[in-house]
């Protein structure tokens, strides 16, 4: 088995413990990992920084929708649209309690957020600029959401798997909504229809790139599959991606902007060009379009809270002062 091949933490199986080869064995027989259980040190961390790093992307990936609530065209569509930003803030909380579960404190993963430290998915570096982006990233980035987190509903760490059974309820609504933006502009004036090719022309690449590097530049593929922490390749997940969406955006009568993308029926999926990863590791270093604007705006929100942790901590402290106070009576 697959599982059994690969290394543990850099050790072939003959250099495992015996708890590291019955760890494996139980995620091999698809036993969830419960918090209190043990785990490879290296399980541990890798759990943390995936799912501290899904838990940033949702709180960041607020950013770019949370832009046009105030500007959406009516009242039911500025209404969805808040609805779908706060169903993210949920996400990131229920991910961030799930990697507390792990021994960290949530202010430490925002404090390595804040220094650069720990990632959030790439495509929120990318500006919304017209109203089309909101159907674009609803259709595309939930899109490409989705198909990333149904696998995870059966990831090997109990809080995780169950955090995303809730999650990929809300995004299939979230996907939906994206949909429905983009047939309202496509079948629209040709001013609307030209828009929502604008969106999908600089979207479709950045949405490609939220699987990750390609299978030969993955550095912790192997091991985090051999862990079911991961449940497919980046390579896998793309190519499912692009094999749903291309039908999607016949049906829009869109482009999509790939003079290459063309129908293998040996494989049963499309030939495309993949996105640019240099661009794609220049937007990780901090130098995509919108890098220092989103972080700037999570630091600044976490700056403008320290008021009100401050009357939350006196507040405790005040509370267990009189708690003990009756208790000594
Ligand atoms: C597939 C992958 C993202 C990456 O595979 P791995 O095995 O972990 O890594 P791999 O070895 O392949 O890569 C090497 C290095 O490259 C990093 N890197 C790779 N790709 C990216 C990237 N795109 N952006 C930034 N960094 C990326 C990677 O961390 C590693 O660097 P490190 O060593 O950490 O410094 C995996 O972590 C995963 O499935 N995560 C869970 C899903 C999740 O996080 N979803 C979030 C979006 S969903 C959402 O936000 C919903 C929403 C929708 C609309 C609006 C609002 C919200």
């Amino acid at each position: 088995m697959y599982a059994q091949l690969v290394k543990s933490e850099g050790t072939s199986r003959e250099e495992m413990s015996p708890e590291e080869i019955a760890f494996q064995e139980r995620i091999d027989r698809n036993e969830k990992i419960e918090p209190k259980e043990w785990m490879p040190e290296g399980y541990r961390k890798t759990l943390i920084r995936q799912i501290g790093q899904h838990a940033h992307s949702e709180i960041v990936g607020q950013l770019p929708e949370g832009n046009w609530i105030t500007r959406a065209p009516t009242l039911e569509r500025k209404q969805i649209l808040l609805a779908k930003v706060q169903d993210e803030a949920g996400h990131g909380l229920y991910l961030y309690c799930a990697a507390e579960t792990l021994g960290v404190s949530r202010d430490e993963l925002l404090e390595r957020l804040h220094s650069g430290d720990m990632k959030y998915s790439s495509i929120f570096n990318y500006p919304t600029l017209t109203w089309a982006d909101m159907g674009a990233v609803g259709w595309l980035v939930d899109g490409a959401a989705i198909m990333n987190q149904v696998p995870l509903q059966r990831t090997s760490y109990g809080p995780y798997s169950r955090a995303m059974i809730r999650i990929c309820k809300e995004e299939s609504f979230h996907q939906r909504q994206g949909y429905a933006i983009m047939m309202k502009m496509a079948n629209g004036t040709p001013a609307q229809k030209k828009m929502a090719q604008d969106a999908l022309n600089r979207l479709w690449y950045p949405s490609l790139m939220m699987f990750g590097p390609s299978d030969k530049d993955s550095v912790h593929s192997a091991q985090s599959m051999a862990w079911k922490i991961k449940m497919n390749t980046n390579d896998e997940l793309r190519q499912k991606f692009v094999d749903q969406t291309v039908p999607q955006a016949e049906y829009l009568g869109l482009t999509v902007p790939d003079p290459d993308l063309k129908w293998n029926e040996e494989k049963g999926g499309y030939d495309f060009t993949e996105p640019d990863w240099d661009e794609f590791y220049q937007v990780l270093k901090g130098n995509g379009p919108c890098n220092k604007e989103r972080l700037g705006a999570r630091v600044k929100a976490w700056e403008d809270g320290a008021w009100y942790r401050e009357a939350m901590t006196a507040h405790a402290k005040k509370k267990a002062a009189r708690r003990s106070a009756v208790a000594a009576e």
